[in-house]
């Protein structure tokens, strides 16, 4: 709702009261409506101050309503009352001004913020566009440079910024409703014509088709196939070269071919999920809100390597101290230094100080007495993490947490080294790891939904998106890219090129096809892994492995000191190590040519449908066997761990949304017809509950969850 009161006399406040953000809900909007009339009605009343509840602003328009039916009355004329208003309005702006919440802001005659608010049209990242006049207003208060940037990023700006470009016309420290009272007192009875931003011209520019030009090239190259911000930089084009009604009308056109897109159902349901792989269970029962963490003020972490060292810069950005330990001194000094840079370089950016005090350093794994919890990130060798963990239970305090940053290692049997297994839990990052928001926890038969707990609490106090999975080789991300790998492998075997399988990839919209994302990765780290599972062993059929296809194009390149961009060729050549610029290599596909004639396998033209259905759908089927299992608990745990770990764009959900959109019957009908042309690739083998949620009705995903409970049940 939205609350009236008088204050000071002649000053009618209207607080905007829809918990948590004060979204701009039907009954909000209702309430806006009636308030605004009541205080134009009061003669007393002078001016008028809009605040929202509890320190926030306005989060914008309520996204659980889109997809529904649309009641009350719709934004743009609310605006429009308040912006024609004969008595000023001024907007409080504490916490947060996003999206509608900034249109409102806009639509007002005056905006104060707080020195502490955020201000933004993130509208993009749901998809969609600020609908609600923003992206003709902004263009016409801050220039279409500025507004482009906004709108087309989405990102948020400080009060600072805000006031900087223009948007908000005073900021404070001190209480943000009674200083715009203040403000509004002074203002009442002053002639408001130059204060109603739709009737502002917008500020022309001279090189208006280049600016334009060069903005939509940027959003197309950073899109990867998302339609929204190509729809933003139109929108504001129109704010540039159209009167204020017909820019409307232009915005009004492009909003309604994005709000009913697939792009905006995924972006919303993506946004909706990170959020919801907070509310965590296990297959125990034990549950988010009925486990309690135990607050980690001092941690170490073993390994400062590639991963041991962003998870240092991680733990120490975020307040806490750090015990670094390094085996080596010659690594401990090259590793100190690297963590101080990166240290100094985030510092820098962000304008505070670098927290290198909150790091000691040290050769000796006894130094970590006193720690709450230990992240250990040596290299990737199950019997040198069992002697690590089993130093760690000597050393460390009873109750304190062991933490492993294994990809893929099983986490009970690292347990099985402590006398208290149920302090051991995964906590997977991503590399690189201060910077990637992931988190997998990842929690062993024997783990305490109280090391669950913290660990999860760990990574929100980091800033990362933790998702719980469960314990199995290679957890959740790693495990669905086995099958994804193996296929890219399989069709070049049968005729592809590594650029063609990467082109259809990055057309999909990955960040980096399969082939260039192994490349940098680095292929040894896999071959290390096939080696440890025995499927590297020299003299065996070369093409079949436990029964199954196996494909050892990646052992052959490895053999050959090929390890992609570090030593500066792979699947693709580069021109230096290290470089990043990946060419065709023609050695790679005379190789191929070789290696095909020597297994008497004849290359046939494969399609964009084929190299997309086997690499994804394979994947999907592997999410499914996960549910299946428990592993994860639900379709959105998998689908945030894709979207944030693995690249899968964004605007199509996640692995599991887009066999949603795609189709449960679709994708079961090509696994079974890829499953007969390749039998012995069990990954193509259609799974159980794929099958069971055909079987079903297919229902949409939100309800996969049901089907899983009786799978499970019946188990
Ligand atoms: C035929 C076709 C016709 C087409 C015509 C249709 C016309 C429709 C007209 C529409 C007009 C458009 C108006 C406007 O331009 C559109 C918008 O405003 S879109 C919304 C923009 N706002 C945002 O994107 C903000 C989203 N929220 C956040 O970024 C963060 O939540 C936050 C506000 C920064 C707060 O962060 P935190 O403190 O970390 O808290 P959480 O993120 O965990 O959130 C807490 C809780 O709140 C829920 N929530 C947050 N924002 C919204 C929201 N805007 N609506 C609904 N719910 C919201 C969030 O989901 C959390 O709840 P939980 O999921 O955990 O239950
Ligand atoms: N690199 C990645 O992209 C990535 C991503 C996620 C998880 N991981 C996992 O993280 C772990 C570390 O990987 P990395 O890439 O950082 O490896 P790395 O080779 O870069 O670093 C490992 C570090 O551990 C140190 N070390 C070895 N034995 C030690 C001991 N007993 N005590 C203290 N330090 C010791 C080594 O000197 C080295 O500096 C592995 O388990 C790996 O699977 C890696």
């Amino acid at each position: 709702m939205a609350q009236y009161t008088r204050i000071s006399g002649s000053v009618g406040l209207i607080t905007l009261k829809n918990p948590p953000v004060n979204a701009l809900s039907a009954v909000v909007r209702q309430g806006i409506v009636d308030s605004v009339e009541r205080a134009l009605g009061e003669p007393e009343v002078k001016c008028l101050v809009i605040c929202g509840q509890s320190g926030k602003f306005c989060g914008g328009a309520d996204i659980r309503e889109f997809g529904k039916k649309m009641t009350g009355p719709p934004l743009i004329p609310v605006f429009h009352a308040i912006e024609a208003a004969a008595k000023p309005v001024v907007a409080a702006i504490e916490g947060i001004a996003l999206g509608g919440g900034l249109e409102l802001a806009l639509g007002c005659h005056y905006r104060i913020a707080h020195s502490k608010a955020k201000l933004g049209l993130p509208e993009v990242t749901l998809g969609l566009l600020p609908a609600a006049a923003g992206s003709q207003r902004l263009p016409r208060l801050i220039g279409v440079p500025a507004a482009l940037d906004l709108i087309t990023t989405g990102r948020h700006v400080t009060a600072a910024e805000a006031l900087q470009l223009g948007i908000v016309d005073q900021v404070t420290d001190h209480n943000t409703v009674d200083a715009a009272v203040k403000f509004a007192l002074s203002v009442a009875g002053q002639s408001l014509d130059a204060r109603r931003i739709s009737t502002f011209p917008c500020p022309r520019l001279s090189n208006l088709d280049a600016v334009f030009e060069a903005a939509m090239q940027k959003v197309r190259q950073a899109a990867r196939g998302a339609i929204a911000p190509v729809a933003c930089v139109q929108a504001v084009r129109a704010a540039a070269t159209l009167p204020y009604a017909q820019g409307l009308e232009r915005e009004k056109e492009l909003m309604a071919t994005l709000f009913t897109s697939g792009q905006a159902r995924a972006l919303q349901y993506s946004f909706f999920a990170q959020r919801a792989v907070g509310r965590w269970s296990m297959p125990s029962g034990a549950r988010w809100d009925t486990s309690k963490p135990k607050p980690i003020r001092k941690a170490a972490v073993i390994g400062l390597g590639t991963m041991g060292r962003g998870i240092t810069v991680g733990l120490a950005q975020a307040g806490l101290s750090v015990v670094a330990v390094e085996t080596q001194e010659k690594q401990l000094m090259e590793a100190k230094q690297a963590v101080s840079g990166m240290l100094e370089r985030g510092a820098k950016k962000r304008g505070v100080s670098p927290p290198l005090g909150n790091i000691s350093y040290s050769s000796n794994i006894k130094t970590v007495g006193d720690v709450d919890l230990v992240i250990e990130a040596v290299f990737e060798d199950m019997a040198l993490k069992k002697e690590v963990f089993q130093q760690l239970s000597a050393v460390c305090r009873p109750g304190t947490f062991l933490c492993t940053n294994t990809s893929g290692l099983d986490i009970d049997d690292l347990a099985s080294q402590t006398p208290n297994p149920e302090l051991v839990v995964g906590m997977h990052f991503f590399a690189p790891a201060h910077v990637m928001k992931l988190l997998e926890v990842v929690y062993g038969p024997r783990s305490s939904p109280q090391a669950v707990a913290t660990a999860m609490q760990l990574g929100k106090v980091i800033g990362k998106v933790s998702v719980a999975v469960g314990n199995c080789q290679g957890f959740v991300g790693n495990r669905m890219l086995s099958p994804y790998l193996s296929q890219a492998n399989f069709l070049l075997e049968e005729g592809a090129t590594p650029e063609f399988v990467d082109q259809v990839l990055e057309e999909f919209g990955f960040a980096m096809g399969a082939f260039r994302m192994s490349d940098l990765s680095g292929l040894d780290v896999g071959w290390r892994v096939r080696k440890a599972a025995g499927l590297v062993v020299p003299g065996k059929p070369a093409r079949m492995r436990q029964g199954c296809r196996y494909s050892p194009l990646g052992d052959l390149l490895c053999e050959q000191g090929r390890f992609g961009q570090k030593t500066g060729s792979g699947w693709y050549q580069y021109d230096k190590p290290g470089s990043r610029v990946a060419k065709p290599d023609p050695w790679l596909h005379s190789f191929l040519e070789e290696y095909r004639a020597r297994h008497g396998l004849v290359a046939r033209r494969i399609d964009h449908q084929e190299v997309l259905e086997r690499c994804l759908y394979s994947l999907i089927n592997e999410g499914f066997r996960i549910l299946e299992e428990g592993i994860a608990a639900g379709p959105e745990d998998i689908d945030v761990i894709y979207v944030l770990g693995y690249s899968w764009p964004r605007h199509r959900g996640g692995p599991m949304f887009y066999a949603d959109m795609v189709g449960l019957t679709r994708v079961l009908e090509r696994l079974e017809f890829y499953h007969q042309a390749h039998p012995d690739v069990p990954s193509l083998q259609p799974c159980n509950l794929l099958r069971k949620l055909v079987a079903s009705g297919t229902p949409p995903i939100h309800r996969w969850r049901e089907v899983i409970k009786k799978v499970h049940s019946q188990l």
